[in-house]
């Protein structure tokens, strides 16, 4: 393409509203520009680099076996109501009504949909397992857009869902896509780390989420310094090393306390469908709250509001037994132990767990820490953060039965299909890949997602002989590579600002040596320069987009 005929509208200054590298680089190199909050237009470049993500997307997903297909945005409200999550779902869901006044959702995910879908059309175990997927723009109407494509309200994802007879067919479908993501993210150029996760309000147990490492990413990675151990902080285990110390119990007083902090409690307090919960904890320690929801087998739980703990008047000693108490492993060796009850401002000291706090079962959980032992044993446990650009779910039957979709098994019978659903973020994973492949002075795009993969420049314009064998090369090059061509008249420090911000593998400079035949190519990732023929560029140019 000829760049003096493209729209890539480039720009000086950063933007404002732009916090990250990824959301300013790809404002400034004219690859997107915003509609509304979280709403962008991707234009031709950042268009050039969403289809070759998808292309490498769909390539791992047909490889798998499953089959595209391509389901509305727009969805009735009746399946929403079957599943219940019509109700769930606050305005995070976009909704809108017809002329006859019907309810739809714009679609944030596609669960019920596929699975009115199945249960409609398949029937018998002899067509399962059975995958299907979809690259499909979904609506999330975030409280906070954010960081351009990271956290959009319209965004582009490839949703999967596969239909098994039993568990085992389900497991083994897991691991492939689970591999096929890892070829898909690996093929995008990221670095990125297959992480345990929690499968939220999803239900199911299995998760994982391939997380792109990154300094903006929201979710925080615990992973192990010496083994492939790694989890979202929300699911990371603790192991409790710390011993009991032998004293005898004293009574329990009023009282202040100034001794050594390690035996001070504290405690947290959430409702979980309606009930009260008040979780207690080492002071030092945090608690994690997705690990208290999957003890208690909820979809969600919250802390409780000031006003709601005051309406509650939790008294530690004095709980009515409708109060669900929970206590982390690390309170269990606490022995004559000082709590500060918030509700009567008093301080306590002697406090035994187990016989003042009706604590009955010790759980995990807290939250790691950096430092502590990783869970499997092998070394210490590292942070990083990560932007979650993939997801895969073992949902079983939570939607099938919801919604009666059911298959006659070899026996005859007829049992709820188990379904598994995997997500990529590919708008989500173009962001990622620009916040990880970027210097000061642009975008770095990987050859396998390149808007192009020439940058042919002519110095100056004005010079027939540049024009000409830029030109040239142009044609010539153009039948076998991506090439842009930068043919305006524009200055050249204007043309090479510009060609660094833009980001292509490889550019290749036609200036005052054009009538030697002689031009330089570069390549962007490393900065290397080389002088050379014209006639040795191809094999130049292959050596260095295998790269
Ligand atoms: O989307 C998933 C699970 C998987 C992810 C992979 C592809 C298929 N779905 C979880 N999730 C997240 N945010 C949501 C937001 C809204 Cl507003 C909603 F209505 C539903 C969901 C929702 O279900
Ligand atoms: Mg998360
Ligand atoms: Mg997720």
């Amino acid at each position: 393409m000829k760049q003096s005929q493209m729209l890539i509208p480039t720009l000086k200054e950063t933007p404002a509203d732009a916090e990250i590298a990824s959301h300013q680089l790809l404002l400034r190199a004219g690859f997107m520009r915003q509609n509304a909050s979280g709403i962008y237009s991707y234009l031709p470049l950042g268009f050039r680099v969403l289809q070759k993500i998808e292309t490498i997307v769909r390539e791992e997903m047909n490889r798998t076996g499953a089959q595209e297909l391509l389901m509305p945005a727009i969805q009735p409200a009746e399946l929403w109501h079957e599943t219940g999550r019509w109700d769930v779902y606050g305005p995070e869901l976009m909704r809108l009504k017809d002329r006859h006044n019907r309810d739809f959702a714009l679609g944030a995910t596609h669960e019920e949909l596929i699975t009115s879908n199945v249960r409609d059309e398949l029937s018998t175990y002899k067509k399962l397992p059975m995958t299907l997927y979809q690259i499909q723009t979904k609506y999330r109407d975030e409280k906070r857009p954010r960081f351009g494509l990271l956290r959009g309200r319209e965004f582009i994802m490839k949703d999967a869902y596969s239909f098994h007879a039993d568990q085992e067919d389900l497991d083994k479908q897991y691991q492939i896509m689970y591999d096929a993501y890892t070829k898909v993210f690996e093929r995008c150029g990221l670095d990125f780390r297959a992480v345990i996760a929690d499968s939220g309000a999803m239900g199911g147990k299995d998760t994982h989420e391939f997380q792109a490492l990154a300094s903006v990413g929201e979710d925080m990675i615990a992973y192990s310094d010496s083994s492939d151990y790694a989890a979202n902080i929300e699911m990371a285990e603790v192991l409790t090393a710390d011993e009991r110390p032998n004293e005898d119990l004293l009574p329990l007083t009023e009282g202040e306390n100034n001794e050594q902090q390690n035996r001070s409690l504290n405690y947290v307090c959430f409702k979980a469908n309606e009930k009260l919960v008040v979780v207690y904890v080492r002071r030092d320690d945090e608690i994690n709250d997705v690990k208290v929801k999957n003890v208690l087998e909820v979809d969600m739980i919250e802390l409780l509001s000031d006003q709601e703990k005051q309406a509650a008047g939790l008294d530690p000693f004095h709980l009515d037994s409708e109060v669900i108490v929970l206590a982390d492993n690390g309170v269990k060796n606490i022995v004559n132990g000082t709590l500060h009850v918030e509700e009567t401002n008093k301080d306590y000291i002697n406090v035994n767990p187990e016989r003042d706090l009706s604590i009955k079962s010790f759980y995990d959980l807290r939250f790691i820490k950096e430092g502590d032992p990783s869970p499997d044993g092998k070394g210490r446990i590292k942070f990083a953060r990560g932007i979650e650009v993939g997801q895969v779910f073992k949902l079983g039957t939570k939607y099938s039965e919801a919604m009666n979709a059911v298959f006659l098994d070899e026996n005859g019978r007829t049992k709820p299909l188990i379904m598994g659903c995997y997500g990529i973020g590919v708008s989500r994973t173009l962001s990622a890949i620009a916040e990880q492949c970027h210097d000061e002075k642009g975008l770095i795009w990987p050859v396998s997602v390149a808007p192009f993969q020439l940058h042919i420049i002519a110095v100056n314009s004005k010079n027939e002989e540049q024009m000409a064998l830029a030109n040239r090369l142009y044609e010539q090059f153009g039948t076998r590579y991506e090439v842009l061509l930068d043919d305006r008249k524009e200055r050249a420090g204007v043309k090479f600002a510009e060609s660094d911000l833009i980001g292509c593998p490889i550019r290749i400079t036609v200036g005052k040596k054009a009538e030697d035949g002689i031009v330089e190519l570069k390549v962007r990732r490393n900065g290397e320069v080389i002088e050379c023929q014209v006639n040795e560029l191809d094999q130049l140019i292959d050596a260095h987009l295998k790269d």
